[in-house]
């Protein structure tokens, strides 16, 4: 996704909307001239088929809320009736107290109304959660978190829009129960992709219910969920003629003792495509990069001038500091030596924390293209941990000026002008020691071939956990970048 703004125009169908974009999605469709009830009925109606689809009929319980989501629990309970269900409908507060387009579907059941309580659930073999959709402000009560206890052990839950309880802005739980299935409407939001939001779901349907793509020009979103759309075609091309100088030059600032963590990356750059990957070590780490590492370039380093002179190599087209690389003044000066190039630097773990309470002295440095990978601590060591992991990694991108991959399991990755992707397909097999360097190392290949700096980050990150995906259990970091040819054989099919 370039500057150009192309990945924004090709990928409107990965896109997130906040809940406040969901609602402009909907002032725009109701503009064009469907009326909210309209949008409701398709809403409430999709959700009804795609229960008839996945279950037989049998007595359902559909717990309404006090607004439009329970409004669409009106339609689906209807839409079921008819459908031969046996429908117990219960609402959270006074019918009369509906208003809009709930109180309009509302009007059109007409089956009894119970008032919420345990005794709604009895029998039940499935539950359609209406409680609560965008529209949630305050954590649900006690009565209601009761309530949906005790429908989690009573049978599956289709949730509408997202499990009650849950934020769609951040994933953020305010007391929601796990549901088997969610079924929300136009687009994702980010709480469906962000944990623990995106488990609360189960698996998450989007269901189309008449609104036109093309509102998505009017809304400009600025977040997506990762995947190949987004970025297939900026990743580095083949060409018939080249050469490996072509394919641009990788260097990894190779620590000692830890020397393993620097040799994962080199490996992963170079399966990315880099031309060339060497690694600069301490002249007494020699003997063991050289050992362990072939078709990479180990070259010694002694001292200041000698980094100096490597690094004025124009040839070097990106660069990394970090994994392996220990704590202290020698690697924060190191990297402010690869950031002064102006070439593509990928900052990763000890470089990180190298900087811990001085975020200002990055800010100043970073000029060129520059992506930096933290987990959750060494973020939490460089910059502000208030808000939600989308709004943490924005707001450290837009001061550094550097693409932040925020990892974990819901890895946000961001860019300093505010667009944002949530990657969704890392299996927790990645949560073993080593395979964060291999990212970085992924991410350094890709740099080093020209790739812009936030596709190279997406795509390193998913390229990641599809290489994890195809291994499966009894995964180490050692085994993923030979999974890397698989992975873009598969991205080129
Ligand atoms: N395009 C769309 O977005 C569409 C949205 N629809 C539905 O509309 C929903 C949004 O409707 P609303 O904005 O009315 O929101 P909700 O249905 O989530 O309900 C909001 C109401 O509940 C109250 N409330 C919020 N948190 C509460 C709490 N913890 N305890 C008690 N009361 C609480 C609020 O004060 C407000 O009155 C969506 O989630 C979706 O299900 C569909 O009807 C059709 C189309
Ligand atoms: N539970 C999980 N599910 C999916 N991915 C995970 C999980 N835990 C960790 N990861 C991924 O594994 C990698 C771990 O990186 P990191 O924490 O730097 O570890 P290390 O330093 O040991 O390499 C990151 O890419 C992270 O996103
Ligand atoms: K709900």
């Amino acid at each position: 996704m370039g500057p150009d703004g192309r990945g924004a125009v090709l990928t409107g169908d990965r896109a997130l909307l906040s809940v406040a974009q969901m609602a402009v999605a909907d002032r725009l469709t109701v503009a064009g001239g469907t009326p909210v009830p309209v949008l409701m009925g398709a809403a409430g109606s999709a959700v009804a088929r795609i229960i008839a689809d996945r279950w037989s009929p049998g007595r359902v319980a559909v717990l309404c809320g006090p607004g439009d989501n329970g409004g669409d629990g009106f339609v689906v309970a209807r839409r079921l009736a008819e459908a031969g269900w046996d429908v117990q409908l219960s609402l959270l507060g006074a019918p009369d107290r509906l208003t809009g387009a709930a109180a309009h579907n509302a009007a059109l059941w007409t089956g009894p109304v119970a008032p919420l309580s345990p005794a709604v659930l009895e029998g039940a073999t499935l539950i359609v959660d209406a409680l609560f959709g965008a529209g949630l402000n305050r954590a649900p009560d006690r009565r209601v978190a009761a309530l949906l206890a005790a429908a989690a052990a009573q049978a599956p839950i289709v949730a509408i829009d997202v499990p009650s309880g849950v934020m769609g802005d951040t994933g953020a739980d305010l007391g929601a129960v796990a549901a088997s299935l969610t079924i929300t409407f136009f687009r994702k939001k980010p709480g469906h992709v962000l944990l623990p939001g995106r488990t609360l779901c189960g698996e998450t349907v989007v269901a189309d219910i008449g609104i036109a793509p093309s509102v998505l020009d009017r809304i400009a979103p600025q977040t997506w969920e990762n995947g190949p759309d987004l970025w297939r075609d900026a990743l580095p091309l083949l060409h018939p003629t080249g050469h490996k100088y072509t394919r641009g030059h990788a260097l990894v600032w190779g620590g000692y003792p830890m020397t393993g963590a620097a040799r994962l990356a080199t490996r992963a750059a170079a399966r990315a495509g880099a031309g060339l990957t060497s690694v600069a070590v301490p002249p007494q780490a020699l003997p063991i990069y050289a050992t362990a590492l072939t078709s990479i370039m180990v070259r010694p380093v002694t001292g200041a001038e000698d980094l100096a002179a490597l690094l004025s190599d124009g040839r070097i087209t990106a660069h990394l500091i970090g994994p392996g690389a220990g704590v202290g003044d020698a690697t924060r000066s190191t990297a402010l030596a690869m950031l002064a190039t102006g070439r593509a630097v990928v900052l990763d773990a000890d470089a990180l924390t190298s900087f811990a309470g001085d975020p200002a002295a990055l800010d100043r440095a970073i000029t060129g293209p520059c992506v930096m990978t933290p987990h959750d601590g060494e973020f939490a060591r460089l910059w502000d941990t208030t808000g939600d992991k989308l709004h943490r990694a924005r707001a450290a991108a837009a001061r550094s000026g550097a693409v932040i991959v925020l990892k974990g399991a819901d890895t946000v990755i961001a860019a300093p002008d505010g667009r944002a992707i949530v990657n969704t397909n890392a299996p927790p097999t990645l949560a073993t020691a080593g395979s964060g360097d291999v990212l970085a190392g992924l991410v350094l290949g890709l740099l080093a071939q020209g790739m812009d700096a936030f596709d190279a980050a997406a795509a390193a990150v998913w390229m990641h956990g599809d290489a994890a995906s195809r291994f499966g259990p009894g995964l180490i970091a050692d085994d993923l970048p030979g999974l890397l040819p698989a992975v873009l054989r598969g991205l080129s099919a």
